[in-house]
């Protein structure tokens, strides 16, 4: 389908109006890849707010795109602007994406991770209610921290069992490490900002969704330390084999990478968010798992995937010592603690929309790989050749 296609229908076949949509964090990796889905497919307009607009400037060019006028940059910070307020007023939609979503900044930067994740997403929320606005809110799958199962004897045919380990929105708890654990800072945060959008929904008629992404992962997916963001910095784990595999570096497993994780396409999942957009009826006060659980591996099986994929799409043969092991502690420092599996029910998503994740995790891969190669390769090839900066 392209912009000009002239009737869209949702999924009881009604005519979908053109909404006028405030997608805060517009700027990130998921929203500008919806960004880019919303121009390409449907007439809705998109106010998109964000303090970078990077990854969406190819969408943002004058007169060069046949989507101008339906896309609109508003740089601006919501700690502080009041112009938030007005932007939500007069949009059908408000779609939060805005947060500090990296866990080497969950144990080192707690206060704002936490100020981030809760405190920054309070006024969206209030004036998402005051207004009667729809609200589209991003959560994540770390909300259900680790699973039953991991509790048990390491010898306990029920750690077999799914259910010491599937993770139900309706029904599964949300399972912390202590205090002092302070990985947890950002799951807890987002957790209690669930619970107030489910309070608002309760008690004062707010219209929600609550979306919880399971590792969707993609092109323009964080930075590249050194090319596109600093030096120093973690990204999460896509950007940091990346950039291992870029540099022909060892790829670092924390821990052993023994911790499992299912990998979503961010094109499958995109396709998920549309129709929650487009479907209000069928979306609104549901809380929806967005993941791939036929993809699941443990860090460990990703690391060796993705060299084996980068040799194929670089042409280049992997290094012999393709991995190393390294501890929690000196990759991430004190306080890091980790969720052990991560499997999504897909009930709930599938009852109310119908949708299924389409793409292997090799698929995915090759098609991640071939970007990060041809976006960056030159890049690492120039500074590596350049001496270190004074
Ligand atoms: N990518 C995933 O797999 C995943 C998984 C679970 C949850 N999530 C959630 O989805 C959302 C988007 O994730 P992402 O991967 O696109 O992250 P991202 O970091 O790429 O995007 C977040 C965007 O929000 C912007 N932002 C942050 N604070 C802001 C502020 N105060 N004012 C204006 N803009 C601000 C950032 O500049 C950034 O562009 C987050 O809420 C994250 O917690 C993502
Ligand atoms: O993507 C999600 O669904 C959620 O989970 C992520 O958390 P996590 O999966 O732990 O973060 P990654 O950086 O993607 O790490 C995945 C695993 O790889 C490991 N890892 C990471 C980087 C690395 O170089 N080596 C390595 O072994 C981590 O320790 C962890 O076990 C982030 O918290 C969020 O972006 C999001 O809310």
């Amino acid at each position: 389908m392209t912009s000009s296609s002239p009737v869209r229908v949702d999924l009881d076949g009604n005519t979908i109006k053109p909404l006028t949509i405030c997608m805060i964090g517009a700027g990130g990796f998921i929203g500008s890849h919806l960004c880019e889905k919303l121009m390409n497919e449907t007439n809705h307009t998109v106010l998109a707010v964000d303090v970078y607009n990077d990854k969406i400037k190819h969408l943002l060019e004058p007169e060069s795109v046949p989507w101008t006028g339906r896309i609109q940059f508003h740089r601006l910070n919501i700690k502080n602007d009041s112009r938030l307020e007005g932007l939500i007023k007069c949009s059908d939609l408000t779609i939060n994406l805005a947060a500090i979503c990296t866990p080497a900044d969950y144990n080192t930067r707690p206060l704002d991770t936490i100020y981030s994740n809760f405190i920054d997403a309070l006024p969206v929320v209030k004036y998402c209610s005051e207004n009667n606005k729809r609200l589209i809110h991003f959560s994540t799958c770390e909300v259900y921290g680790k699973t039953i199962g991991s509790y048990l004897p390491k010898d306990s045919p029920l750690r077999q069992d799914p259910a010491y380990y599937i993770l139900k929105e309706d029904t599964s708890p949300c399972i912390f490490g202590s205090v002092e654990k302070q990985r947890w800072s950002y799951a807890c945060a987002k957790q209690l900002i669930e619970r107030l959008i489910y309070a608002e929904g309760a008690e004062n008629g707010l219209e929600f969704t609550i979306v919880r992404p399971f590792n969707w992962i993609g092109p323009r997916m964080d930075f590249i330390p050194g090319i596109d963001g600093p030096s120093e910095g973690v990204p999460r784990v896509l950007a940091c084999f990346s950039n291992n595999l870029l540099r022909r570096e060892p790829l670092k497993l924390v821990d052993g990478g023994e911790s499992q994780r299912t990998f979503i396409y961010i094109k499958d999942a995109i396709e998920a968010v549309l129709l929650m957009i487009e479907n209000p009826a069928r979306a609104s006060g549901h809380i929806f798992n967005v993941g791939n659980p036929n993809n699941e591996v443990t860090v460990r099986q990703l690391a060796e995937m993705m060299t084996q994929v980068y040799s194929k799409v670089s042409g280049e043969d992997s290094i012999e010592t393709p991995t190393v092991d390294v501890s929690s502690k000196e990759f991430y420092g004190e306080g890091y603690d980790d969720s052990d599996k991560r499997i999504p029910d897909m009930t709930i998503i599938n009852k109310q929309l119908g949708w299924n994740p389409k793409t292997s995790l090799w698929d995915l891969l090759e098609s991640t790989l071939t970007y990060q190669h041809r976006t960056y390769a030159e890049a690492i090839k120039q500074a590596i050749a350049k001496p270190a900066a004074n």
